[in-house]
């Protein structure tokens, strides 16, 4: 985006934000039930908002309105036209907002400011339209049957849906599960990650501006165990759909075992490989992609790829140039728009990410508050920063000695969401890309497709589904099967 404004003016409009406080129930801005809580500023570490938090009462309330609103049918039962209106109203309106969106969800999150005007709002804003426009345009299906019958295969909404978001992309992230959420007709529950509430809670409003009906879209703030698990074990939620930690998203299958099977799409953590054969060509580009690729959002992606399987023919070049890149890739205030990398979400991970910074570095290795540099390691695959998740700045260096051994080191992982190749070779190509076992594999670029590419993860990356294109349309519902005879009563039954 051309009109970035000044670190100036990003402060300016930080100190006049008037930021929401409560929860969102059906219709309107309202108190939880449960404890305050303050939602913090990760660059400063100061107060933004005391956050009126949610509990069990909360989500028994929000359920039994996002049930009613599905049941009398004034979303759900629309024509696809009409909730395709809507949800273009709501672009636009967040067209109208995005820059107070993109300060909002850099003070709460410590994303640059960078990100969150060209990344983040805009790809929220394709999101949701994109799913808005695909709704009016697909069609059921009927499946071969004799002639006397005809048998419709018909896509349903599935009900009351919770979105359990992470912290890394609250706005896009609940983007990715509204979209096709609502644009299938159903009632969503979102809980934000308790670290950033802000920007859920302004979309939630901009919705209802836009003539969402009640209880449609409803957001409760609050913490895993307090607002999470009810969500989780509630009787009448049909389905979760989660973005987070592996271990956490453990938790939502066990709490669909003990309470109504609800459907549960879990989107988890990775250690992605980024993988160079020998024959990878202008090492200049890779080494750019290699970067983004570990160092975007701070590390902070699960997409991130934290492992570059490198083949020892190739390494000094392209570390050569990797160093050289970093040089542009300044960390420090979030407000800076000069700046790539913002502050970590919060001191518990801070801590998680530094204690990771171990031995020497190639680049960077220091951490100064919530400022990370971006490092770099060059280590053995046994070494646990090349095994963990670190979910920061970290990125470890693996030489191999043949291109097969950078596929088997690539698969060496409990994870499976994504990866990327860099060869000249199509043939290479196809078959790394073929034998890699992750959900997106890119070939000689990084990225986690489009908006209209499936995205979800293989092994304890994923569970249950995909986000993004028509594959999030059929995350979020049902199919149903109507069989109809057609035989004439005048012929006798049709039993038998
Ligand atoms: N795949 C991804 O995009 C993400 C991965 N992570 C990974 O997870 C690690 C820990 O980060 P966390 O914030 O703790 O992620 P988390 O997985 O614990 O949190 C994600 C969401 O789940 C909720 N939650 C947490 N515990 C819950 C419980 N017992 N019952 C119900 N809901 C619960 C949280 O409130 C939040 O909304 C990170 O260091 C990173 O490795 C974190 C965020 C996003
Ligand atoms: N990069 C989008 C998905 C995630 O990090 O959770």
């Amino acid at each position: 985006m051309s009109d970035l404004l000044t670190t100036a003016e990003y402060k300016a409009l930080a100190a006049d934000l008037d930021l929401p406080r409560t929860a969102f129930i059906d219709g309107k801005y309202r108190a939880g039930h449960g404890a305050a809580f303050t939602t913090f500023n990760p660059a400063t570490g100061l107060p933004l908002a005391e956050i009126s938090g949610c509990d069990a009462t909360d989500v028994d309330l929000a359920v039994s309105r996002a049930r009613e609103a599905f049941d009398q049918g004034h979303w759900a039962k629309r024509a696809p036209s009409q909730r395709k209106e809507v949800l273009v109203r709501l672009c636009k309106l967040i067209t109208r907002n995005r820059r107070e969106l993109a300060v909002m969800e850099s003070l709460d999150s410590g994303k640059p400011i960078l990100d969150c005007e060209t990344i983040d709002i805009p790809e929220t804003i394709e999101t949701l339209k994109w799913h808005a426009e695909l709704i009016d345009k697909i069609y059921d299906q009927m499946a071969p049957a004799q002639e006397d019958a005809i048998a419709m295969i018909l896509r349903e909404p599935i009900g009351v849906v919770a979105a359990i978001l992470p912290w890394n992309f609250p706005l896009l992230m609940m983007a990715w599960k509204i979209g096709p959420a609502l644009a299938a007709g159903n009632s969503v529950i979102v809980k934000p990650a308790e670290q950033t509430s802000l920007t859920a809670l302004r979309l939630a409003e901009l919705a209802a501006e836009a003539g969402l009906p009640r209880g449609v879209l409803q957001v409760l703030p609050g913490d895993g165990p307090t607002v999470g698990a009810p969500l989780g074990l509630h009787m009448d939620v049909d389905m979760v759909s989660f973005t987070g930690s592996t271990e956490t998203g453990r938790h939502f299958l066990r709490y669909a075992a003990d309470s109504n099977l609800k459907k549960v799409v879990l989107e988890c953590g990775g250690k992605n490989p980024c993988v160079v054969f020998d024959d990878a060509e202008n090492l200049d580009a890779v080494a750019s992609h290699v970067v983004n690729a570990a160092f975007w959002n701070m590390g902070e992606n699960c997409s991130a790829a934290s492992r570059l399987i490198v083949h020892h023919a190739v390494k000094e070049p392209l570390l050569e140039r990797i160093l050289a890149r970093l040089r542009d890739w300044k960390t420090g205030d979030p407000l800076n728009p000069a700046h790539h990398l913002g502050a970590l979400i919060d001191a518990e991970h801070c801590a998680k990410v530094a204690s990771y910074l171990t031995g020497t570095a190639l680049a960077g290795g220091t951490a100064e508050g919530p400022f990370v540099q971006p490092t770099i390691y060059e280590i053995s695959p046994k070494d646990a920063k090349a095994i963990d998740e670190i979910f920061g700045p970290i990125l470890s260096v693996l030489t191999v000695a043949s291109n097969d051994e950078a596929i088997a080191l690539a698969n060496d992982t409990n994870y499976g969401l994504a990866a990327s190749v860099f060869t000249a070779n199509t043939r290479n190509a196809i078959r790394a890309a073929r034998d890699i076992k992750a959900g997106t594999v890119t070939v000689n670029t990084y990225g986690e497709g489009s908006i209209a590419t499936p995205f979800g993860g293989y092994k304890q990356s994923g569970f249950g589904g995909r986000e993004n294109g028509i594959h999030a349309h059929d995350q979020f519902t049902e199919i149903k099967t109507i069989w109809i005879d057609l035989t004439d009563p005048a012929d006798g039954d049709n039993v038998g």
